[in-house]
């Protein structure tokens, strides 16, 4: 298995192209589904997140191809409505293609996604809302089943403003019959991203970006062309690798407006940031120091710079308090954190970060994405070198990652193996 080998200690420095975002296109891939003619969708990200919906539309019978960062999918005929097993449980992603199938060919059958390291995940809020619209949904020896004779324009109100609920539920409704309206939907900048690509192909959606989103169903849906918008989280993950490791680094493709909540946070930690346009510098000005932060749905501060920022508050001065509230089971790293000499004590969802002078290299193993990234970046900083097992929870999520940092002068190697991670991998 890949490992990733840190030496800490060097300034990051330089310019970084952040790629476009995991959570953009493990919508929009899906949403191809729904097409009757040709997507072709620009800064696709080279993920294992990425082959695997790739994997999935292939399975149902879609001609994919993926060259450098561009996708060309043609779903116009679809052989099967049933999503093997071995893919719904590698990504819990996959269960995006409900909405779209259910949509367009009134029927859908996968297996249950399941749970995953950071919580159980349930998927309650997508199947009520198609139940709502009129599908028959069974659950039955761990696989869903829905079929529909015609899905008709409801009114949801989602329980909480669940991304993938939001998204699957737009999908569901881009061919119903009459108007949908979704109400306390999620509002992530992702789900704009399939807004706007969902009206490229023909669909009729307002408000996504705010919590209440309309859609008017329509006949078909087709060919369109799309860039998926910068990965947040990505860029978020470079500025606090930028900060810890006291360095002056410049993100080129951010929108800033996306990552505010992270930018207050380390601004108010005392990291400096100026924002250029689409560009975003990060640089040292003195020691930082421990802030306390909530994870919240969008606009609020996001899960999934959970774990990074805790990395950076682990050497700030002062005590932190992180409040982890979308996640049950969110602080795998803290553990890891810990054999590096960090001083974090978890009291159920809250985690007390109380900063220490260094951290040291260790052997630490990566729990999920998140969790990965911020022992990645904890490595940057330690002393000494640090050996970072699972390797392949990172590949699902950051494109090039070691041969990004190492272009900040990083000193990270991956061992074990072709050394080259998706970014790489033959296509069929
Ligand atoms: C591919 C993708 O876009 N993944 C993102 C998406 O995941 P995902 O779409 O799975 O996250 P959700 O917003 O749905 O989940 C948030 C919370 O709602 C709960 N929930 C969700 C659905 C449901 O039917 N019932 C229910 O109880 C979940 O267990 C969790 O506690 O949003 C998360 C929250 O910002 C991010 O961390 C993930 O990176
Ligand atoms: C939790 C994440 O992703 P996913 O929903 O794909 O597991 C993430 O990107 O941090």
């Amino acid at each position: 298995m890949e490992k990733y080998v840190i030496v800490g200690g060097n300034r990051l420095s330089g310019t970084v192209r952040v790629s476009g975002a995991k959570n953009a296109v493990l919508t929009i891939l899906p949403a191809c589904l729904l097409s009757k003619g040709v997507c072709t969708i620009h800064e696709v990200p080279r993920l294992s997140d990425v082959f695997v919906m790739k994997e999935v539309l292939e399975c149902l019978g879609a001609h994919v191809e993926f060259t450098g960062n561009t996708m060309v999918v043609n779903a116009s005929r679809i052989s099967t409505l049933e999503v093997p097993e071995k893919l719904t449980r590698m990504m819990r992603a996959s269960n995006l293609v409900m909405g779209p199938l259910l949509s367009r060919f009134k029927q859908v059958k996968l297996a249950y996604p399941g749970g995953c390291s950071i919580g159980s995940r349930p998927m309650d809020q997508h199947l009520r809302g198609m139940k709502i619209m009129g599908a028959k949904v069974t659950e039955k020896y761990g696989y869903i089943e829905a079929q529909v004779t015609k899905l008709t324009g409801s009114e949801i109100y989602l329980d909480f403003p669940s991304v993938g609920a939001t998204e699957n539920l737009m999908m569901a409704a881009v061919l119903a019959d009459g108007v949908t309206i979704i109400r306390n939907a999620a509002r992530e900048p992702e789900i704009v991203d399939l807004q706007n690509f969902l009206n490229g192909m023909g669909a009729k959606i307002r408000g996504a970006g705010t919590d209440i989103i309309k859609i008017q169903g329509v006949r078909e849906l087709g060919s369109t062309e799309h860039t998926i918008i910068p990965d947040r989280i990505e860029a978020g993950t470079f500025m606090v690798a930028a900060a810890i490791s006291r360095g002056d680094v410049c993100l080129e493709n951010v929108i800033p407006e996306h990552i505010e909540a992270v930018i207050a946070k380390l601004k108010e930690a005392g990291v400096g940031i100026e924002e250029k346009g689409d560009c975003v510098r990060v640089f040292y000005q003195g020691p930082t120091r421990g802030v306390d932060y909530k994870t919240m749905p969008y606009p609020g501060f996001p899960t999934d710079m959970q774990a990074q920022i805790m990395a950076l508050m682990a050497i700030s001065e002062g005590t932190s308090i992180v409040s982890e509230t979308i996640f049950e089971n969110r602080f795998k790293h803290v553990d890891e954190l810990r054999r590096m000499g960090a001083d974090i004590h978890v009291e159920s969802r809250i985690a007390i970060v109380k900063g220490v002078q260094r951290l040291t290299g260790a052997h630490v193993e990566a729990s999920d994405l998140r969790a990965g990234a911020a022992l990645v970046i904890a490595g940057l900083a330690a002393h000494g070198a640090t050996v970072l097992e699972k390797v392949y929870h990172i590949d699902r999520g950051y494109e090039r990652f070691e041969f990004k940092l190492r272009g900040l002068g990083a000193q990270i190697l991956r061992v074990n193996g072709d050394s080259k991670g998706p970014h790489n991998r033959k296509e069929k």
